[in-house]
């Protein structure tokens, strides 16, 4: 049993946290609020993870120095955005040497780098690897049954993290194409957000599956000019957490994609992923000349450039063409 410690104290930060925790770990929480630190060490969070009571046994704290000292594992469970401000305050707390797990899902607007490069830059002195996959919080914290990908590079590392992260109802997979498993990971949001203003917009369950299954074909294309292997994309962390994203309004991205083709105020809602890396998922692929019409549809759409109607317009008007082009 080592320390396993936790950044990060919202819905997939206290899943996560109650696995490690189930797994056998002594598990330490940093949360930047007092009052979500305190509910979660008495077992329950009920912002993020409402009607859930779990055990205690966590022990949360605000203070990132009690969270991380002594830690052999580290989860990085804080939105994407906010990654690397965070690892920059964690830093002259985080053991070095530790394994840093990165549990967020998406692209650095402000820079387009994918996670593992922003944790080079913020924790250098950290091996980084990748949780991904089809994982609702609520449901691994409720303890059903879950299935995710752990990348690292060195094949050694990703699969002694499967095995200290793994526990009956949480099994870990695990890979040395990190960059693969972050890509399926990060597009799948922007992808669900199509999907769910599809479904809002009363397009129907036909556009849904023609849009899913496109837009995975702009998933590969962009994984692969970043050199994810291709069985990465189809696996759980790819082709798994996308039609779970994109099928259940169980998703916040979905939601969210529901909310904006129904036309709904969208202020105050929950974090929602796709929302930050769609406009520089589009931007990625405009750079790298790769042909991305849906992702591009959806950057506009969120940003409020592009109407549904004018997205349909355009999307059904390409030119036609083979199917595997
Ligand atoms: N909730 C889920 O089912 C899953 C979420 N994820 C990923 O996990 C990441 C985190 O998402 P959730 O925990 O679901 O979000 P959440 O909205 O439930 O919680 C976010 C947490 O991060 C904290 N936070 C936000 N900005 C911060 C900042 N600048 N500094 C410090 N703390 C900050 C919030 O206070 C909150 O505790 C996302 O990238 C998401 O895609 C991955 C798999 C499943
Ligand atoms: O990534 C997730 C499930 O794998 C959670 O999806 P949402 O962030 O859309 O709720």
């Amino acid at each position: 049993m080592s320390k396993v410690a936790v950044l990060g104290g919202g819905s997939w930060g206290t899943a996560l946290a109650l696995t490690a925790l189930r797994a056998g770990h002594d598990v330490a929480l940093w949360a930047r609020d007092a009052a979500a630190a305190q509910a979660i060490s008495a077992g329950g969070n009920p912002r993020y993870l409402p009607d859930i009571g779990f055990e205690a046994g966590i022990v949360a704290t605000t203070e990132l120095g009690e969270a991380l000292a002594g830690a052999k594992i580290l989860l990085a469970s804080v939105p994407a955005q906010a990654l690397r401000s965070v690892l920059e305050s964690a830093s002259p707390h985080l053991p070095a040497g530790a394994p840093l797990v990165l549990c967020a899902k998406g692209i650095e607007r402000d820079t387009g780098k994918l996670l593992s490069g922003v944790a080079a830059e913020a924790a250098p002195r950290n091996p980084c690897a990748t949780l991904s996959g089809p994982s609702f919080a609520t449901d691994v914290a409720r303890g059903m049954p879950t299935a995710v990908s752990i990348a690292a590079r060195q094949d050694e590392l990703a699969a002694e993290l499967a095995a200290q992260l793994s526990t009956p109802a949480f099994r870990c997979y695990s890979t040395t194409d990190q960059i693969g498993v972050e890509i399926g990971g990060a597009l799948k949001n922007v992808l669900a957000i199509a999907a769910g203003a599809t479904i809002g917009a009363g397009l129907g369950a036909s556009a849904q599956a023609a849009l899913v299954t496109r837009g995975f074909v702009e998933l590969r294309r962009i994984g692969a000019a970043f050199g994810a292997r291709p069985e990465t994309l189809m696996g759980l962390s790819g082709l798994g957490d996308l039609m779970l994203t994109c099928s259940t309004a169980q998703s916040r991205n979905f939601a969210y994609g529901l909310a904006l083709g129904r036309g709904e105020d969208l202020s105050g809602r929950p974090l929602a992923e796709g929302v930050a890396t769609a406009g520089i998922a589009a931007r990625i692929a405009e750079e790298k000349s790769i042909e991305a019409p849906i992702i591009a549809a959806t950057a506009m759409i969120v940003g409020g450039r592009m109407s549904i109607a004018e997205a349909v317009e355009s999307l059904m008007s390409r030119p036609l063409k083979a199917e595997t082009d």
